[in-house]
């Protein structure tokens, strides 16, 4: 098998997607960081476009990159204009960057209705911007937006596109399914036909509009395609690009063609996770390979089954992508999957233990309730320490009250938690403000036990979520409270409180999180 090289496009492609505006500065971490990670080409954006893409070139200069070949992106000259006299090429040339990617049209209907100009000088575009960028001693790639759409409407002319392409002395040719309307095996006979006439390496640039970019990417490569061209997370206009952290795995863990040294393949995760970061964009817990919930096992059947052998329901090792397994424990597992989940806690139970059976039911009994231990992990390790014996409480509540008072339509509101508990045989008895009822109960319960429990100045909540879990029951419907928290190593767990009101199930879910995090402290 040849060598498929990986062409990175998250920095411009991807930067054309709904929810991303990369700085300046995030684009040069990305690019530092798909450099260490051994992808052969980056590019890094659209010079003729604007100042940042501009100052980009400028800057990626200065870094010193091991590996990668940093690519400036455009289209041809202007239908009326001589390469000479073209802004946009000359901002490409001006980048100074080793590698030049233009697209020019291979669809007659972009042509005569977009560029409005004749077929006839849409060729001549194409052959003087290639040949003219050839001459400055470029890599010129050739990306045929469209082209499976334009050789579909007419052969002939899809390919005297790219043979105009090859003529002007393009190394690469590309081709596009820019509007990701094509089928993967739509994909393969067009690109049988194009190999039998273009003798130049050919890549594949695929966007996902009917979910199949990856699928499209693939048949490529096994057609012959030597060049695949993606986003990280697949980010990219409309529905994305081709997901290289699907790609890359599929080419290097199933089709045996090395694209990344295989330690970088290990960081795959941490890589679409840290642009996810950058991106400012949530992971996508069910992207495959990456994802959060890619190796996550949740029925019992399954659960029982991966721990006799993971191959049963893991279609590869998640190491082998720096990803992992997780088993969730919810009303769907069985006894294997307590024992597994609670040996994570290094407590040792029985398959046929009195005890495993009764974690069994509660947690069967309280989803039924609304509770969701899949996402409140620290919730579940608090039940089973309950369950036990273990004493995790760090106090009792003797009272609690929350007032709301506001005066006017325009008068502040005020909110003022009191609480009276019983912590280490002390009676305390405390008020707090905050901006909201649960921020009052959490500044509240922080006064009363920072003299007793320290630890809790590194505790902080980090995010809260309420779900209405029987909505047709209107104001009466029970909430799910979740609360996310973390500690200042970085740790995070999950707690959930459920109830009918929603400040009670919110001081379940607080609560939990400040026992939990102490417990953490006093373990460690
Ligand atoms: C398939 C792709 O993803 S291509 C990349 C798409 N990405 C972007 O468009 C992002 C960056 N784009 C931009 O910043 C701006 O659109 C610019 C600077 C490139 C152009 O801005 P403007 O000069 O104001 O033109 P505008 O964006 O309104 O229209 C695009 C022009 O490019 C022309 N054009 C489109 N494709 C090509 C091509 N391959 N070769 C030459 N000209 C082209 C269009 O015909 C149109 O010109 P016209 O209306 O005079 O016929
Ligand atoms: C080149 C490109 O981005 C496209 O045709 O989709």
């Amino acid at each position: 098998m040849k060598k498929v090289f990986l062409y990175d496009t998250t920095l411009r492609d991807g930067a054309q997607s709904e929810r991303i505006s990369f700085s300046l500065e995030d684009k040069i971490r990305i690019a530092q960081k798909l450099d260490e990670f051994g992808i052969d080409y980056i590019e890094g954006g659209w010079p003729g476009s604007n100042p940042k893409d501009l100052n980009f070139f400028k800057r990626i200069k200065e870094v010193p990159l091991r590996h990668a070949k940093i690519a400036a992106f455009g289209s041809t000259r202007r239908a009326q204009v001589l390469p000479e006299d073209d802004a946009n090429l000359k901002a490409l040339l001006d980048s100074d960057t080793p590698v030049v990617t233009i697209f020019g049209k291979s669809w007659t209907l972009h042509v005569t209705e977009v560029l409005r100009t004749t077929l006839e000088n849409n060729l001549k575009m194409i052959y003087d911007s290639v040949k003219y960028l050839k001459s400055f001693g470029k890599e010129v790639i050739y990306d045929a937006e469209h082209f499976f759409d334009g050789y579909k409407a007419d052969p002939e002319y899809a390919l005297s596109t790219l043979e105009a392409a090859s003529e002007g002395g393009a190394d690469w040719i590309v081709l596009a399914d820019t509007n990701g309307g094509t089928l993967p095996w739509e994909v393969e006979e067009i690109l049988e036909k194009v190999m039998e006439r273009i003798k130049k390496p050919i890549g594949i640039h695929a966007h996902n509009d009917s979910g199949l970019a990856v699928a499209n990417s693939i048949v490529s490569v096994k057609k012959g395609a030597t060049q695949v061209q993606g986003t990280i997370n697949g980010y990219g206009e409309r529905c994305g690009n081709a997901n290289l952290c699907t790609i890359i795995p599929i080419l290097q863990l199933k089709m045996n063609i090395e694209v990344v040294p295989e330690e970088k393949l290990s960081q795959l995760t941490d890589l679409a996770n840290w642009v996810s970061e950058i991106a400012n964009l949530p992971p996508d817990p069910s992207s495959p390979f990456v994802g959060r919930s890619a190796f996550a096992h949740k029925g019992g059947v399954h659960v029982n089954a991966v721990l006799k052998n993971p191959k049963s329901y893991e279609h590869i090792d998640p190491a082998k992508v720096g990803n992992k397994r997780r088993i969730l424990v919810s009303e769907l597992s069985g006894t294997s999957t307590i024992v597994s989940k609670v040996k994570e806690f290094n407590i040792d139970l029985d398959r046929d233990s009195p005890l495993a059976k009764l974690i069994l039911d509660k947690i069967t009994h309280l989803e039924n309730e609304g509770y969701y231990f899949e996402g409140a992990e620290a919730s579940f390790e608090l039940l089973v320490r309950h369950l036990l014996g273990q004493e995790t409480k760090l106090f009792d509540l003797i009272s609690l009250r929350v007032l709301i008072e506001k005066i006017g339509d325009s008068g502040e509101t005020i909110t003022e938690a009191t609480l009276k508990l019983n912590v280490k045989d002390q009676i305390v008895h405390v008020a707090a403000e905050g901006d909201g009822p649960v921020h009052a109960l959490d500044q509240a319960l922080r006064k009363a036990l920072i003299e007793f429990y320290p630890e809790l100045k590194n505790i902080h909540l980090s995010d809260f979520k309420v779900r209405v879990i029987n909505g047709n029951a209107g104001t009466a419907a029970k909430v799910r409270v979740l609360i996310d928290s973390t500690n200042d190593k970085g740790d995070t767990w999950s707690t959930v409180g459920v109830s009918t009101n929603i400040i009670e199930a919110s001081w379940e879910s607080l609560v939990q999180s400040i026992e939990y995090g102490i417990m953490k402290v006093r373990e460690a």
